[in-house]
């Protein structure tokens, strides 16, 4: 048993990022042959889990999930830090680099307290902060009221089994990964797009760090790098953020991508939708298909996005 770690892995404290963080060990653990011991867990308050009650749009602070880890690797207090790539801004700072993406979980959304979108009762109260999500449910249910509900997996089913909402909706990623594999219904994520980079766990260190690129290049899982890249080079043309409603889906086969994406605005009442097929590693492409979605969208649409102005 080592005395030492190997690797000290920063994470965040909610259920769903130690899941991830365990995860994240047992893969480093078994492509090198190491005891648990080898990965210590470093729990790190994210400034995004100080504030529970308020929309995070609103709160407005940049990085609410990466600050305080990227700080902590910069300061080498740790060696890694863990993230849920949907929750990890398009730009990162130059001295950090994504290290490892593991193989991606189910990218849909659920669907909780109603069999499907067009089942849930006229003008019902739907639960949830994401701009994409809200955005999405009012262009094919302009009648019900969306209202913000916020905390950590377990907190947003609680509000609903409260009656604080008729329906929500969760990722199913995270709801598998904490055991919740039977809870709401699944939403086809061809008709009802996912979130860019939604259910990929990513690994960062520092760029200049090469023995910890190299231990985490070792569980690296090329396919799915390769479609996060691409939904992230596209969140980069479009200059958005997971505060503009996008939605898009990557499927990758035998070397190419096709990616599917959807702006909207944020009433829901425009949504502009198209996708591209290109080869794995064209990094121009994204930016291309970010170009044509912002080129068809009214200006009401395109001033919600970086590089509409
Ligand atoms: N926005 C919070 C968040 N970030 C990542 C996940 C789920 C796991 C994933 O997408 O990898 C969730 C919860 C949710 O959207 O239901």
């Amino acid at each position: 048993m080592p005395v030492q770690p190997i690797l000290r892995l920063g994470t965040r404290r909610s259920p769903l990022a130690m899941a991830q963080a365990h995860e994240a060990r047992a893969r480093l653990c078994a492509a090198h042959g190491w005891d648990e011991s080898a990965v210590e867990l470093v729990p790190v308050v994210a400034s995004g889990d100080k504030v529970q009650d308020r929309p995070l749009a609103e709160i407005g602070g940049k990085a609410l999930w990466t600050r305080e880890l990227d700080q902590w690797l910069v300061e080498e207090r740790i060696d890694a830090a863990v993230h849920s790539m949907k929750d990890v801004e398009t730009i990162r700072p130059d001295v950090i680099a994504i290290a490892a993406i593991l193989p991606r979980a189910d990218k849909a959304d659920r669907l909780l307290g109603a069999a499907s979108i067009a089942e849930i009762p006229a003008g019902a109260r739907v639960g949830t902060s994401a701009p994409r999500r809200a955005a999405q449910l009012l262009h094919l249910r302009p009648d019900v009221t969306v209202v913000g509900i916020r905390g950590n997996v377990a907190t947003r089913m609680a509000k609903l089994k409260a009656g604080e909402a008729h329906a929500t909706f969760l990722a199913a990623a995270g709801l598998d990964r904490l055991g919740e594999d039977d809870v709401g219904v699944r939403l086809d994520p061809q008709v009802w797009l996912p979130a860019p980079a939604q259910a990929a766990i990513g690994i960062e260190c520092r760029r200049d760090d090469a023995r910890t690129r190299e231990l985490l290049a070792g569980i690296d899982h090329v396919k799915s790098h390769a479609e996060i890249a691409a939904e992230r080079r596209l969140l980069e043309g479009l200059g958005g953020s997971c505060s503009s409603p996008i939605a898009a889906l990557s499927r990758i086969s035998a070397g190419r991508i096709e990616l599917n994406a959807a702006i909207f605005s944020p009433d829901g009442t425009v949504r502009i939708a198209d996708a591209a097929e290109f080869e794995v590693g064209d990094d121009q492409a994204p930016l291309e298909l970010a170009r044509t979605l912002l080129n068809n969208a009214p200006p009401e649409v395109a001033e919600h996005f970086g590089e509409a102005t």
